[in-house]
């Protein structure tokens, strides 16, 4: 069994550990050649999971080419860059797209994405909550393993799974990416309630509002709700909106105890996608005539729009309305 993973950020790093734990031979492509060299020589990632000793099952590369004998490919990629390197994998061998977002430009999903830049190969979404590091270290995991083609969707996810982490399989493969992309916006929401100090009730709602967000524009979509109320949506909202180890919650935090989004933004090398995935997501919303006041909130603070306390004056005083 060959699996290969493009992308060696931290979600991509830690699942090639949990391929290669039990000393599977795993191929992992990363785009920097610092990132290359640490792997194959020290066994880890320094740059992007430090201090988690990595399988030596696992050989780095810089070379897409490498990947050629691989009969499974899991794309961890930011998903501004999924079209880039899906484009260069080989063709024909199915696609696992673990990266989060909606494509800018294009408003396209990352199935969507994939589907053109390589549209011999079958395609699947893994998607959950799943903080790399947590993976990483083996500790117990479920996420949405979404696929059309159920028996392929069999294989691939036995292919996948391990003790500790738990493949649910779905074949709403839209249903389980909007979920991800979406939530990754809300969790900026709930970082700056929680850096501006609002409280507990506030994140509280604007989970569940933001959830309510998330169920109209996926139906819009053709989601299926219980994928949104599922692993892949509300239970990755729920991870994503508790923690500063999501990017995207920190990032809100900035925001919310005062800092801009341009200093916030400038200079980061790991990415939060729900930065990218928010203006898309607003003028998908707006074309099709689903309402988003928080995904709105968001965008106008990103964009450093509008003073903190006249966004969240402007939430507040939303017309009451049936819940
Ligand atoms: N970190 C996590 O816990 C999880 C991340 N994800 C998703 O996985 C995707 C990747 O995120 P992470 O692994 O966390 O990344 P990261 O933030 O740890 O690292 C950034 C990644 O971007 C790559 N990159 C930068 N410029 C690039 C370019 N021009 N072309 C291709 N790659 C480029 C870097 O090589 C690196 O792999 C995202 O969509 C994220 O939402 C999903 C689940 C969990
Ligand atoms: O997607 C994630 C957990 O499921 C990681 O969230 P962040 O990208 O906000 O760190």
């Amino acid at each position: 069994m060959k699996a290969g993973v493009i992308g060696a950020g931290a979600w991509g790093t830690a699942l090639a550990q949990l391929l290669a734990a039990d000393g599977q031979d795993v191929r992992l492509w990363a785009l920097e050649a610092d990132v290359v060299d640490a792997i194959n020589g020290a066994h880890e990632n320094p740059l992007y999971l430090p201090g988690l000793p990595l399988s030596p099952s696992i050989r780095a590369t810089g070379a897409m080419a490498d990947l050629a004998d691989r009969d499974l490919i899991l794309v961890v990629s930011p998903a501004q860059h999924l079209r880039g390197v899906v484009a260069q994998a080989p063709a024909g061998v199915p696609l696992v797209l673990c990266s989060k977002g909606i494509e800018a430009g294009t408003g396209l999903l990352m199935s969507e994405v994939a589907a053109q830049a390589q549209p011999s190969s079958p395609i699947a979404v893994l998607s959950g909550p799943t903080f790399a590091h947590e993976v990483a270290k083996g500790l117990p995991t479920a996420v949405t393993f979404a696929c059309a083609d159920q028996a392929l969707a069999e294989k691939l996810a036995a292919r996948i799974a391990r003790p500790t982490f738990r493949p649910y399989l779905s074949d709403d493969v839209v249903g389980a990416e909007i979920g991800g992309a979406v939530k990754n916006v809300l969790a900026i929401a709930c970082g700056v309630s929680e850096g501006a100090g609002l409280g507990l009730n506030a994140r509280a709602s604007l989970i569940s509002r933001g959830f309510a967000e998330m169920t109209r524009f996926g139906l819009a979509r053709g989601a299926r709700a219980e994928t949104l109320g599922g692993l892949s949506g509300l239970g990755d909202l729920v991870l994503t909106c508790s923690s500063t180890n999501s990017r995207n919650f920190s990032l809100g935090k900035g925001l919310g105890e005062g800092q801009s989004a341009a200093d916030l933004l400038s200079n980061r090398r790991t990415v939060a996608e729900g930065a990218h995935t928010a203006p898309v997501l607003r003028d998908a919303a707006r074309a099709a005539g689903v309402e988003m006041p928080v995904v709105e909130a968001v965008c106008a603070l990103l964009g450093d729009a509008a003073p903190l306390a006249q966004v969240i004056d402007a939430l507040l005083a939303r017309p009451l309305r049936p819940e």
